[in-house]
C-alpha cells in the first residue's frame, strides 16, 4: 500500500458476530481491474470497519467508481477479493448483496415508474414486508424532499431528484452497509443536509456508509475515516486526523495526488487582454 498513513483500526465498535471477531463491513484485498492497457485499479487494499462513515476521495479517473463497482458485484475484478461483512461478493453474491444498498454511478433506474412506484418495486425485490414498504417509502420521500413528486415519473425528475430517489432505493431495505457513488452530486444544499442527517443517523444506529466524493469540505465534515486514491491505488487511509496529518484535507489531498499549478503562460489565449479581436 501507499506512502502515507494506512488505516489498521480496531473493529469492535459495532460488533457483528460478537465482540472481537467481527469482520470488516467492507474489505477489499488486492483488487485489480484493467481496461485494455489501462490499469484502472491497481492492487487496491481497503478495510472499512462496521459503524463507520467512510469517504473515498480521489481525482477524476482515480478508480473510485471502478473500485466501488467491483465492491458491489457490478464489475468483475481481474484479481483480488471483495468481502461484505465476511461474505465474498463474487463467491457468495446473494448473501453479500443482501447486506448492502448501492447507489451506483450513473444508475439506470426504471424511470417510467413514479418515485413511489419505484420504491415499492425495489422494496418488493428486496423482500421488504408489504406493510413496511408504504411506511418506509413515505418517510424516505419526505426525508429527501420528494413527497410532492411521489407520483411523478422518475424520467421527469431532475438530476438531483434522480440522485435522491436512487438513494432512497439504496436504503429502503435497511441494509447493513450502503455504498454510495457521489451521493451529493447535483443535490441542492438543503437536500444535502437532509442526506447528511439520514446518513449520520444510520451510522449512529450501527450501519456503515462508504461514499465517494470530490468535495473535501463535505468529507471533512461528514466522514470518520477516509482513503485517498489515485491511479487505482490507496495513497493514504485512516481517520480524518491521520490522513490530514496536521494540514487541511484539501491541502493534504493536493499534496498526495501531486498537484502542480499550471505554468504562467498556460491558456494565455483565454485571457481577454491577449485577445486580438
Ligand atoms: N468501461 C471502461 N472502459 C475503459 N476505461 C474505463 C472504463 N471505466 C473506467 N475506465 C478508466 O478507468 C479509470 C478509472 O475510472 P473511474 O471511473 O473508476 O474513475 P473515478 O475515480 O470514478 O473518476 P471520476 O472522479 O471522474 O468519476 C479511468 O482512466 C477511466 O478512463
Amino acid at each position: 500500500m501507499g506512502r502515507a498513513t494506512v488505516f489498521t483500526g480496531t473493529m469492535s465498535e459495532f460488533p457483528v458476530n460478537g465482540p472481537g471477531d467481527s469482520p470488516a463491513a467492507l474489505e477489499l484485498t488486492g483488487l485489480v481491474k484493467r481496461f485494455g492497457t489501462k490499469v484502472a485499479v491497481d492492487n487496491l487494499q481497503l478495510r472499512v470497519r462496521p459503524g463507520c462513515l467512510f469517504g473515498l476521495v480521489g481525482p477524476n479517473g482515480a478508480g473510485k467508481t471502478t473500485t466501488l463497482s467491483m465492491a458491489t458485484g457490478l464489475l468483475r475484478p481481474d484479481a483480488g477479493r471483495a468481502a461484505i461483512l465476511g461474505h465474498d461478493v463474487w463467491q457468495d453474491p446473494a448473501r453479500a448483496k443482501a447486506l448492502i444498498g448501492v447507489l451506483p454511478d450513473g444508475m439506470r433506474l426504471f424511470d417510467r415508474l413514479s418515485g413511489a412506484e419505484l420504491l415499492r418495486y425495489v422494496g418488493l425485490l428486496r423482500r421488504v414486508p408489504e406493510r413496511d414498504i408504504a411506511t418506509r417509502s413515505t418517510e424516505l420521500l419526505a426525508a429527501l424532499g420528494l413527497s410532492d413528486d411521489a407520483n411523478t415519473l422518475v424520467v421527469e425528475y431532475s438530476a438531483g431528484m434522480t440522485k435522491k430517489i436512487g438513494l432512497a432505493c439504496a436504503l429502503i431495505h435497511a441494509p447493513r452497509l450502503v455504498i454510495l457513488d457521489e451521493p451529493f452530486e447535483a443535490v441542492d444544499p438543503v437536500s444535502g443536509e437532509h442526506i447528511r442527517t439520514i446518513l449520520r443517523g444510520y451510522v449512529a444506529s450501527g450501519g456503515t456508509v462508504v461514499l465517494s466524493s470530490h468535495v473535501m469540505e463535505l468529507v471533512e465534515s461528514l466522514c470518520d475515516e477516509l482513503a485517498v486514491v489515485a491511479q487505482g491505488r490507496v495513497l493514504a487511509a485512516g481517520t480524518l486526523d491521520q490522513v490530514r496529518a496536521g494540514s487541511s484535507l484539501q491541502q493534504r489531498f493536493l499534496d498526495l495526488v501531486g498537484y502542480t499549478a499550471a505554468g504562467e503562460g498556460a491558456l494565455a489565449w483565454l485571457r481577454s487582454s491577449s485577445s486580438s479581436s
